[in-house]
């Protein structure tokens, strides 16, 4: 389905969040964002097994900007595995000609699997892969698995106690072995919680908030502590609003 035009204001809201376009950033790791869309009582979905949708078709429209704007998209596989979603990029500048295919522009999916639940086969992902409106994934395991899946690629990585890898390490491999300079982080729950805890690995933040309550039940966004922004902006929509920001770093 098409997606809405975008509105045009949110490229220079967004702008100072964006990751530098060409000029070579320094650091080891990527320049990261962890964006999302979470209601007034801060749920992400109704519950585990429901894809919910809260973003109005602007901001709809901007993750496909933001997706445009990126190298890699990351998701945890609760979300693959409930939300089946394509994650390749429908948005082009209005100057430039529709690409030939949308891989040519879509980001680089990065699944967190560690256990290996997920398969490429059968999914959305695939299908617009295989039309080549996607790219493959790379995914995340801490065991390669015995039977490989085509285009598929593999990060193998160690776990800790609680089966999660290092996020900093997990970063820096990503720049290294595949090239990823910007990786936009889309969730879910566990993966967003944790990672509002290290502000020291998250450049900016891009959180759409829909007009909706989801109720208890739902999948909550809410670190275990306290975590303060700054450089806060604010973009008002017809039914949501955008908070774009920085995170204050713990010394
Ligand atoms: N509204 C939104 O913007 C939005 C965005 C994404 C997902 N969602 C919703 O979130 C829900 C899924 O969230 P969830 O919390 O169940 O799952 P999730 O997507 O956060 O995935 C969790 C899994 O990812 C892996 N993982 C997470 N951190 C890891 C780490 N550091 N190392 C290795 N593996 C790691 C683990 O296997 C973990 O079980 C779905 O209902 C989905 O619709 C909403
Ligand atoms: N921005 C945003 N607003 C929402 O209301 C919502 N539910 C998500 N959820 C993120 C989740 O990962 C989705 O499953 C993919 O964003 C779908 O991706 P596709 O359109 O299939 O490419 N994200």
């Amino acid at each position: 389905m098409p997606i809405q035009p975008l509105k045009q204001e949110l490229v220079s809201f967004l702008d100072p969040y964006m990751p530098e376009s060409d000029g070579e950033q320094k650091q080891e790791k990527p320049y990261v964002i962890l964006t999302y869309a979470q209601s007034l009582d801060a749920r992400i979905a109704k519950s585990k097994g429901i894809r919910t949708v809260i973003s109005h078709g602007e901001t709809n429209t901007m993750t496909h900007y933001l997706r445009y704007k990126f190298d890699a998209i990351m998701l945890g596989c609760g979300t693959v595995l409930v939300d089946d979603p394509g994650l390749n990029c429908k948005w082009w500048p209005d100057d430039e000609d529709k690409p030939e295919h949308l891989a040519e522009i879509s980001p680089r999916p990065v699944i967190l699997d560690p256990n290996g639940k997920w398969k490429f086969e059968g999914t959305k992902m695939k299908a617009v892969f295989d039309a080549g409106d996607g790219k493959a994934p790379i995914v995340v395991v801490k065991k390669r698995p015995e039977v490989e899946e085509p285009n598929v690629d593999y990060l193998v990585m160690e776990t800790n106690f609680t089966g999660k890898v290092d996020w900093n390490d997990l970063f820096v491999q990503l720049k290294s072995q595949f090239g990823l300079k910007s990786i936009m982080v889309e969730g879910g729950g566990i993966v967003i919680n944790d990672l509002l805890q290290r502000p020291h690995l998250i450049d900016a933040l891009v959180i759409t908030i829909g007009a909706t309550f989801l109720g208890s039940e739902g999948v909550e966004v809410s670190p275990l502590i306290e975590i303060n922004l700054k450089d806060v902006s604010w973009w008002r929509g017809t039914q949501d609003s955008v908070l774009c920001s920085r995170l204050v770093r713990h010394s």
